[in-house]
């Protein structure tokens, strides 16, 4: 029985690769349904779909801050990651870098081609949802008009002008997370460990962040990272978002660790995988 995961789409986004390579790993069969919006692509999850997969953090762009808004708001567990490498190109229906007018690119890649797109001077920027929604703005052939596409879709593109490889940095890599609805949090049958966690200190004193890393240094869990996101109620107060990890033997430190936080504050545990 083939069971519906959601992905930004339209097909070919990085997201779609992302899911192929989930598809492999996991041998179960999955039937990709692809949403406009990464908003849509979270909503769809327990719904139409038994999955999503979502972007979630890039090696030049750092964290996709929606995404893990959208972890807090919503009751979703986290049941794996998957990353995969990400290359861009430019396509353009001009003959050359000069004539380029407009410039579609996806919100978080315009982070990853930085030097490409400031080395373009008057050119109109559009942010797009998706690298694939660039794609095909400039496949109606427009004149005066680029966009940023995955590497993997140049082949398929028709724009005239091309130029391979505008991003960073050769080392660029995207982790994506597989998202089901919530329930338990099963622990994870792999060799190592991680977790995903928000801490929301419902106070503002000293020493609340200092209480919050004493806890994984007692318990000699490695914290692999730590962003602040705004509690969106009042200017200057946060929630934080963690991520810890660990290896199969220091399981039961972890679960200690995250006993000993939720006694002193609350907290909301996003997946064990
Ligand atoms: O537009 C795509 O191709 C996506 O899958 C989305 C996304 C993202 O939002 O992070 C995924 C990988 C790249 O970092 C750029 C874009």
């Amino acid at each position: 029985m083939e069971q519906n995961i959601a992905v930004l789409g339209p097909a070919g986004t990085f997201s779609d690769s992302a899911c192929q390579k989930y598809q492999q790993l996991c041998t179960r069969p999955l039937q990709p349904v692809y949403y406009p919006t990464i908003d849509e692509t979270f909503h769809a999850v327990g719904k139409e779909c038994v999955l999503g997969i979502v972007p979630v953090e890039n090696t030049l762009d750092g964290y996709v801050q929606r995404s893990l808004d959208l972890l807090l708001e919503m009751d979703l567990k986290i049941i794996r990651e998957i990353s995969v490498p990400v290359q861009f190109s430019l396509v353009a229906n001009t003959e050359n870098v000069d004539e380029i007018k407009t410039l579609y690119v996806q919100f978080k890649s315009s982070g990853q081609c930085r030097r490409q797109i400031d080395s373009l001077s008057g050119v109109k920027l559009v942010i797009t949802e998706s690298n694939m929604e660039s794609f095909y703005l400039v496949q109606q052939g427009k004149p005066g008009e680029a966009a940023i596409i995955p590497q993997h879709m140049l082949s398929q593109s028709n724009a005239k002008f091309q130029i391979e490889n505008v991003t960073d940095s050769s080392n660029n890599v995207t982790r994506f997370l597989v998202i089901q609805p919530g329930g338990v949090l099963e622990q994870s049958g792999f060799n190592e460990i991680k977790v995903s966690l928000y801490v929301m200190p419902q106070i503002d004193e000293p020493g609340v962040l200092f209480r919050i890393l004493k806890i994984f240094n007692d318990h000699q869990v490695n914290l692999v990272s730590i962003m602040s996101r705004p509690t969106k109620r009042n200017m200057g107060t946060y929630n934080f978002y963690l991520e810890l990890n660990g290896i199969k033997e220091q399981k039961a430190d972890v679960f200690e660790a995250l006993d000993s936080l939720k006694k002193q504050f609350p907290v909301k545990v996003l997946g064990i995988y």
